[in-house]
């Protein structure tokens, strides 16, 4: 599994803070990445105890992960559909958190966030958006005033030059993300490619998210804006849980 940020006990600690929102019967997002995995290796042990949930995985490795810690998993047009069960909660890492800055300020980004780093981003928001309750997982080091990463932007792959030309457009500067362990680029789990664009420092988040919404061969950007109710923090020494 891709890993990246702080210590692997500061995720483990906002992953399996996030675990403990888990209630019996619930329907649970399960996202993708090193700190998501502990949230579901925790909600694994709570199931061994006899907790009733049924997850929703936002990616392939994310089921593999569940189906080893004996997670029941829904397909998302099963837990969404007309006669679902709905998702009460997803928890899901981020490759970054924008802490926000002045209260005045009208582009104040906090809570909004830079995700896609494990090409996980389109089905992690469908999944994220869905649910009633979205808790992000994260280390100190996922955290900044201002979102300025590049952002993940998974294309048609016969769209890829038009969505770079869009994106250079849009002010930024687009990599082809390549596979470290076969020659080209990554696919994702919906047989796409990702565009990795650096904008620099995002002063508006929520504009630059419509504009990269809009552009044709865009199936999803990792800019996820104004869906977050709660983000876990694990620290050296213990958790900080913040509300949106
Ligand atoms: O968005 C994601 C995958 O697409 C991950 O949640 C994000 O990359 C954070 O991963 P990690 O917890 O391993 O740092």
């Amino acid at each position: 599994m891709k890993t990246s940020g702080g210590s692997d006990a500061a995720k483990r600690r906002a992953g399996e803070s996030a675990a403990e929102a888990v209630t019996d019967g619930d329907v649970v997002g399960l996202g993708t990445g090193s700190t998501a995995a502990h949230a579901i290796r925790r909600i694994g042990d709570r199931v061994d105890s006899g907790l009733d949930v049924r997850g929703v995985p936002t990616s392939f490795a994310s089921r593999e992960l569940a189906v080893d810690a004996s997670v029941p998993c829904l397909d998302l047009p099963e837990a969404v559909g007309p006669d679902g069960p709905g998702i009460d909660l997803a928890i899901d890492g981020a490759d970054q958190v924008a802490t926000g800055g002045e209260e005045d300020d009208a582009l104040d980004p906090g809570g909004a966030l830079i995700k896609g780093g494990g090409a996980a981003h389109a089905r992690e928001k469908l999944v994220d958006a869905a649910a009633d309750r979205f808790l992000v997982v994260a280390d100190p080091s996922k955290e900044s005033p201002r979102l300025d990463r590049s952002v993940p932007v998974e294309a048609l792959p016969a769209g890829r030059t038009a969505v770079a030309e869009a994106v250079r457009e849009a002010g930024g500067e687009p990599t082809l993300r390549r596979a470290e362990r076969k020659d080209g680029p990554v696919v994702t789990d919906n047989g796409n490619v990702v565009l990795d664009c650096a904008f620099g420092e995002i002063a508006d988040p929520t504009a630059l998210s419509t504009t990269l919404s809009a552009v044709p061969g865009v199936v999803e950007h990792g800019l996820f804006v104004g869906i977050v109710d709660e983000i876990h923090v694990g620290t050296e020494s213990g958790v900080r849980v913040e509300e949106r």
